[in-house]
């Protein structure tokens, strides 16, 4: 590893796309905690449902119901904090194309982009993702993406984000709604 880990913006990242200099952009894993304010809400919500004894929340009669109340409560305090890891790693493989199995052609290729849907699809094996740890030089700064590159090439990091964003506000709409039909029904009973 030539160069000293850091983080570096796109636009420098894409100008290494020659044989005798060659980076490549890979999403990697870390694991970092990050907080859900929606499901710090939903977890009050629920808490003051089954805790206080005020008339206007506390309308849960059935003992099933109570408990079903109490399990979704607990639920969203365990996503309170939920684990993030993607990020998207810089490797500077110049010293690696010469030798790389798949040959030089096609790492050439793979720059001035995410390639990490390259990379994936070819099915490396864990050797070479032990490999791979040796050209690392550090992170991209992922504000320095632009618009463009983010949705065409960096699809599979926003269909992770996609996802993540129905589980933090979709649900916990929908858990508020059956709480709702819950109530409504329990008070008909
Ligand atoms: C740091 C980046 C990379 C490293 C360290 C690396 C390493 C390796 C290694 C060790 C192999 C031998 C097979 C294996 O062990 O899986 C291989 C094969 C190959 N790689 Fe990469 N590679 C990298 C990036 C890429 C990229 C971006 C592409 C673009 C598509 C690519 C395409 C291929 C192909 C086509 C083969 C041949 C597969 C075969 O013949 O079955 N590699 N690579």
């Amino acid at each position: 590893m030539g160069e000293e880990e850091k983080v570096h913006s796109f636009e420098e990242v894409v100008k290494h796309n020659k044989k005798d200099d060659c980076w490549l952009i890979i999403s990697g894993k870390v694991i970092s905690l990050s907080f859900s304010f929606s499901f710090l809400l939903l977890f009050f919500f629920f808490f003051l449902c089954t805790n206080w004894d005020l008339e206007i929340i506390c309308l849960f009669e059935s003992m099933i119901l109570k408990k079903i109340i109490m399990i979704i409560g607990d639920v969203s305090l365990l996503l309170i904090l939920r684990v993030v890891f993607e990020t998207f790693n810089v490797y500077d493989v110049t010293p690696f194309l010469e030798e790389h199995p798949g040959g030089d052609e096609i790492m050439l290729m793979s720059t001035g982009k995410d390639a990490t849907a390259d990379f994936k699809d070819i099915g490396h094996s864990n050797d070479a993702e032990e490999k791979m740890k040796e050209f690392y030089i550090g992170e991209i700064d992922a504000s320095t993406i632009p618009f463009k590159q983010q949705t065409a090439t960096y699809t599979a990091n926003r269909d992770s984000g996609d996802s993540s964003k129905i589980l933090l506000y979709i649900l916990p709409l929908l858990i508020i709604g059956v709480a709702f039909l819950l109530r409504f029904y329990s008070k008909q009973e």
